[in-house]
This record gives structure tokens, sequence and C-alpha cells, in this order.
């Protein structure tokens, strides 16, 4: 029997989007099951030992084990299904693509909470903490038109739901964070076309986020007036 995978999932969960993308890159089957964050199931709370998503259920003929931390799943979904590589062949480059994809996670860190945090100082210096990340991220990027050259890898699976949360963020106040990074512009131009990013959330998920960030609007607004 092959396995059989069910994603745990959330509408607007960036770490979420990239297991789907890596997913969707190998053309695998899977059952997705959004959950409300704000009201976990306890079923879910049993899975999730942290309580958090996603969580990919692998059931084989040996019973279901339930997999969290998303770039783990990455690296699962890499290692037993077919399709094209995710990864480099070469071990170092490999390892350092993993250490991107952990980066990947530390931006969104300094990402979380902007929407929320109504001083001005704070907003300033976690906007200046992202800046800072997305310039290391530019000076590793090179010719395109993904992280890696031609090959798209789970580096891009990472970066290119984080790219999609700004899209929504930057409607509602403008961060300039990659105004001086033109590596990153056309590489995030490149990641929102590919199939398997573009089909990774569903048609309501701008929707979804404008209203989850527009909940606390007026002082976004007038911060970044
Ligand atoms: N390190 C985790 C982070 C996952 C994460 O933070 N997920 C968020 C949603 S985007 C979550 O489930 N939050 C619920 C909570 O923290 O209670 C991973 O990479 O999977």
């Amino acid at each position: 029997m092959t396995a059989s995978l069910k994603l745990i999932s959330h509408k607007l969960c960036p770490y979420v989007q990239r297991a789907v993308i890596a997913l969707n890159e190998k053309g695998v089957p899977f059952e997705r099951i959004d959950i409300d964050l704000a009201n976990r199931p306890d079923w879910f709370l049993k899975l999730s030992p942290l309580g958090k998503v996603p969580v990919l259920v692998v059931t084989t003929a040996k019973g279901e084990v339930a997999l969290f931390e998303s770039n783990v799943i990455c690296e699962y979904i890499e290692e037993t299904q077919g399709g094209a590589a995710l990864h480099p062949v070469d071990a170092l480059t490999r390892a350092e693509h993993r250490a991107w994809m952990e980066f990947g996670s530390a931006t969104l860190g300094d990402l979380w909470g902007l929407e929320t945090t109504t001083d001005p100082a704070t907003f300033e210096s976690k906007r200046q903490a992202l800046a800072a990340k997305f310039a290391r991220v530019e000076a590793a990027l090179g010719a395109g038109p993904y992280f890696a050259g031609d090959a798209f890898s789970l580096v891009d699976a990472v970066f290119a739901p984080i790219f999609r949360y700004f899209d929504v963020f930057d409607e509602v106040t403008e961060l300039g964070i990659f105004s001086d990074l033109p590596k990153i512009r056309a590489w995030r131009a490149e990641l929102a076309k590919r199939p398997s990013v573009r089909t990774a959330v569903g048609a309501d998920y701008p929707q979804l986020l404008r209203a989850f960030l527009v909940r606390h609007d007026a002082h976004l607004l007038k911060l970044a007036a």
C-alpha cells in the first residue's frame, strides 16, 4: 500500500503553503483539511504537539504518523515522492538550501504581529529587521529565475508564500521592503507565475487575508501615514 496523505491546514498559513507547493510540484494526491486556529478541535490538538499547522498525516500499512514542522514535512515529501527533485544533489549545496529554508521561517517571525503592532517604534524596528533579512536573501540570489537558477527547489517553495503574504500586506500598508532589492523583485514575480504556487491557496485567499489585516486597518494606516 502506498502512503495516503492528509494535510491539516489553515487557509492563510504560509507554512502550510510551502508543503502544498511541494506536494503540487510532485503531483501527489492529498486530502486537505482546513481548521479554525481560533477554535482548534481536540482531534487536531492530539495530533499536533505545538497546536500548529501544518500537520501531515501519513497513513501506511503500519498505521498513521502525524508529521509536524513544515520544513520537515517538505523534506519527507521530497524524499518519498517522485517527480522532479526539489533539492540539489550535492550535500553541501543541499545543506545551504536547508539553511535558507530556516531563514525563510525567521523572516516570518519578524512579519508576524506587524498587523497588531500599535507602537510606531516597535513597528519600525520590526520593519527594519525584515528589510535586513531580505537584504541577505538578495545577496544570496544568483541570476534566477529561481533561488538556485533554473531548477525550482524547496527554498522557492518556502519563499513563494512569504511573498504572497506581502502582496496583500503591501495593499494595506506599504512596507517598502523590496524597493532596493531588484533580484528579489524578479524572483518574486517569477514565483507568482508558477502553477504549484498559484494553486496552493484558494480563490478566497486575498479576500480572507485582507479581512484579517484590515481588522487592524486603522492603526496600520496611521502608522503608514
Ligand atoms: N515552525 C512551524 C510554524 C507553524 C506555525 O506557526 N503555524 C501557525 C499558523 S501560520 C499556527 O499554527 N499557529 C497557531 C498557534 O501558534 O497557536 C512550522 O514551520 O510548521
